[in-house]
């Protein structure tokens, strides 16, 4: 599925927190979002995931107008959207989870839980235990599982290595590489390592802005890191 963003404003207030950001995420491709604590990425996602109001602009779902549309319609479009901080539901089980983010969707079957559980092998060990009593790492890979088990075609994650411990950063770069091809995938990132082995292509925001940005073999490392230092 195509994500289109086109000359997106918005506005908290009187600050303006986007500026006329416009970028298209082809069928398949992995784009990644990088830019420096306050750039505008998390609320670039929530204006895409349906969270906040755009001021300005455009957002389009395989060319179909999504700017307005509430999150349940963006969503059963799909568009699945991995906030930062998780949000999972933490009196639920693991289970519960899944199924309270699969019903919606008429995908709550033993089949897409298996797929789930093939991927994350501890949300299996994990089912019966409650979101909140799960590590960091767990409680994102049970964010990730929520979004996945929707069968979405535009995959957008918030700081998905966020205090998780390497070896789930690990999982999820396997995770995330094994979806690449099959469906988009807009990815916020702060760790430089993890963007460049799962991007194909990058956008580099400042003060909401679009600063730089290009394929992975045009973009080095200098050029990247010039806007992620504090
Ligand atoms: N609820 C809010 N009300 C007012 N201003 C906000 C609000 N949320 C964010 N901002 C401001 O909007 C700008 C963009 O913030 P945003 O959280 O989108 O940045 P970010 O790139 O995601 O940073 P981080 O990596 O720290 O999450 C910042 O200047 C921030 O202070």
């Amino acid at each position: 599925m195509t994500l289109a963003v086109l000359d997106l404003d918005q506005h908290y207030g009187s600050a303006q927190a986007l500026r006329r950001v416009s970028f298209e995420i082809a069928p398949g491709e992995c784009l990644a979002v990088l830019g420096r604590n306050g750039a505008g990425k998390s609320t670039l996602l929530k204006c895409l995931a349906g969270v906040l109001p755009v001021t300005r602009g455009a957002i389009e779902l395989n060319g179909v107008d999504m700017t307005r549309a509430p999150s349940h319609r963006r969503s059963r479009a799909g568009f699945a959207y991995v906030p930062q901080g998780r949000e999972i539901f933490a009196e639920l089980t693991v289970r519960e989870n899944l199924v309270a983010a699969a019903r919606p969707h008429s995908v709550a079957t033993e089949e897409a839980f298996e797929e789930i559980y093939g991927l994350f092998p501890v949300l299996r060990e994990m089912a019966g235990r409650r979101g909140g009593a799960l590590s960091g790492g767990q409680q994102q890979q049970l964010a990730l599982a929520r979004a996945l088990v929707t069968r979405p075609k535009v995959l957008a994650l918030d700081e998905p290595t966020e205090g998780v411990q390497p070896s789930i950063v690990q999982l999820i770069e396997t995770v995330l590489t094994g979806l690449k091809g099959r469906i988009s995938i807009l990815l916020v990132e702060q760790y430089l390592d993890f963007a460049t082995a799962v991007a194909d292509r990058f956008v580099v925001l400042s003060r909401g802005q679009v600063v730089d940005g290009g394929a992975r073999a045009d973009m080095s490392r200098e050029r990247l890191s010039k806007f992620m230092s504090v």
